[in-house]
């Protein structure tokens, strides 16, 4: 489904990705694992068409996403990738709902099939009594799984998540984790994931090394 053939980054002149290559097979669970200043969130932003590479190529089911720009880009990116982060980033004046339901109704599709979806996401997340709470008023673990439903509420190919536990207790890492296996199970949903954990890594289907710009 994702490939990418040697995919180089340098920041002023200096190499931070070396010619790295990756291929991800639909269902997949691949977590992406190595020391701090490796690459892997860099490597992430442009696997998700956040930034672009230096050089190399990147195909998402046959697109080449680096030949994407402007509007189309963004269009792309809203259909086909989701994204988690370490932080949350829901927009605090909107309720749950309505934080899944924004990415839905950007891609235009039909308010009222956006918000069955969202009930449904929410609900499947264990969210069924919190759809009108706001942000604030919602733990972190709960925080994060909203941005989980919002993360795949246009039924993206693939969902890119950044340290999506890095803010949470183990009890709510874990909680996450198995979210994302359900899900999987569900919705043979995708997911490259940057960790750091030590309990999630060794779970995944696969785990990809990355030391000084490579994958090892
Ligand atoms: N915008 C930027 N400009 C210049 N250098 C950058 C930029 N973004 C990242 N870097 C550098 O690229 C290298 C890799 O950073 P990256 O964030 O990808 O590492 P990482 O493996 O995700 O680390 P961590 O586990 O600490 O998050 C680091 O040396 C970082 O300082």
């Amino acid at each position: 489904m994702l490939t990418a053939r040697n995919v180089t980054k340098n920041y002023s002149n200096l190499p931070i990705l070396k010619g790295v290559d990756i291929t991800v097979s639909k269902g997949e669970i691949v977590t992406i694992v190595g020391s701090s200043g490796a690459g892997k969130s860099t490597l992430l932003h442009i696997l998700g068409t956040l930034d672009q590479p230096s050089s190399g190529e990147i195909l998402l089911n046959d697109v080449n996403l680096t030949e994407l720009k402007g509007n189309r880009l963004a269009d792309f990116r809203n259909r086909h990738i989701g994204f988690i982060f370490q932080f949350h980033h829901l927009l605090p004046e909107f309720t749950a709902i309505e934080n899944v339901c924004i990415p839905g109704y950007i891609a235009g599709v039909n308010k009222n099939t956006v918000r069955e979806k969202a009930v449904f996401l929410l609900e499947t997340l264990g969210l069924k009594d919190r759809l009108d709470h706001k942000p604030g008023a919602l733990s972190g673990g709960e925080q994060q799984r909203v941005a989980v439903a919002r993360a795949l509420i246009n039924s993206p190919d693939v969902v890119m998540a950044d340290e999506p536990t890095g803010n949470l207790d183990s009890r709510n890492a874990r909680e996450l984790h198995n979210l994302f296996f359900e899900l999987r199970e569900k919705l043979n949903q995708t997911f490259i994931i940057v960790t750091h954990n030590e309990e999630l890594a060794p779970l995944s289907d696969r785990q990809l090394v990355m030391k000084d710009g490579k994958i090892i």
